[in-house]
């Protein structure tokens, strides 16, 4: 395996739709508009901006759920557009994803047992029902849920705790790398900070590396290394934690950043208006991250 970082994204890029229509030619919508980005082992990498700006398009491309427009995804070494079938399936084993909405992610016909042991079964890494029972108690008990529920459905479970299967699953075989998609944001505050703490433990114990897509800049802060921040399918600015909290140095950064509102047009962060000038939101012909202090890059 290589010494290089865990993941490497080249160049992504994904746009959909455009071409001929009724009414003419319609310009495509540039989701991901060539994002380039590394995590580290145990590393958690932020991914911030406002809702449409390209955070889940590019997590999803990460991870081979949809083929990018362009661009390179590195994972452990290998270009996974070179890689067979057969390949890429024993990489998704080391490359999961929790998401959002933990009710929407969990079939509600199956029990949480058999969710959390689906990833197993499928991967083969179990050979009998005893020992599929035995690994998830004990990825139940990893996540702090009572291993006696897992006959039970996902109906009969808090939002927190439907948050801690979907956990036990995307930990079940034991990969280097997660994509949290907004894991708490459907989350009562109160559990918030429970499943962030989860998160923790899990990148400290078993060195697992996040790309960790979020609103809530509190939370990156407390929980991230490094963040990228995204606007319009691009990233403005990337850097360690706290460059990009103490010195933003994108408009746009600092506007998420800022409590008082900027005059403007159309960024929202809540339910609070941010607002900027049609230059900080479209970058200059050209324009390319560059690194501004060690590690820390702004769009220019
Ligand atoms: N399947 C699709 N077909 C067409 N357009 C899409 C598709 N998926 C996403 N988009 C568009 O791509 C852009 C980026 O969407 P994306 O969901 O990645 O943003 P986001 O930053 O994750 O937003 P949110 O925080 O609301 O989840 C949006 O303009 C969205 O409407």
């Amino acid at each position: 395996m290589s010494t290089g970082p865990l993941l490497r994204v080249e160049g992504l890029c994904k746009h959909y739709g455009g071409g001929g229509g009724l009414w003419g030619r319609t310009p495509p919508v540039r989701a991901v508009d060539g994002v380039s980005f590394h995590v580290q082992p145990r590393e958690t990498l932020g991914l911030v901006g406002e809702s449409g700006s390209g955070k889940s398009t590019t997590g999803r491309l990460v991870l081979q759920l949809e083929p990018a427009t362009a661009g390179e995804v590195w994972f452990e070494g290998r270009n996974l557009s070179d890689l067979s079938t057969a390949a890429l399936r024993a990489v998704r084993a080391r490359m999961q994803v929790v998401f959002q909405d933990p009710y929407a992610a969990l079939d509600p016909r199956m029990t949480v047992g058999d969710f959390v042991a689906e990833p197993l079964v499928i991967h083969r890494a179990v050979s009998s029902r005893s020992e599929r029972e035995d690994r998830v108690a004990a990825l139940f008990r990893r996540v702090g849920l009572n291993p006696d529920f897992m006959r039970r459905y996902p109906h009969e479970f808090s939002g927190g705790q439907r948050q801690r299967v979907g956990i036990a699953r995307a930990i079940a075989l034991g990969p280097s790398f997660i994509v949290a998609d907004e894991p708490i944001t459907a989350l009562d505050v109160s559990i918030q900070a429970q499943v962030v703490n989860l998160f923790q433990d899990m990148q400290q114990e078993m060195g697992i590396a996040f790309l960790f897509i979020a609103h809530d800049l509190n939370m990156v802060r407390y929980l991230c290394q490094r963040v990228a921040v995204m606007l319009r399918g691009r990233i403005v600015e990337m850097g360690p934690v706290e460059a990009i909290f103490g010195n933003p140095l994108h408009a746009y950064t600092r506007a998420l950043l800022s409590a008082v509102p900027v005059p403007d047009p159309d960024v929202e962060r809540g339910r609070q208006r941010i607002r900027l000038s049609a230059a900080d939101l479209t970058p200059p012909p050209g324009a390319a991250l560059v690194e501004a202090a060690p590690g820390h890059f702004v769009l220019r």
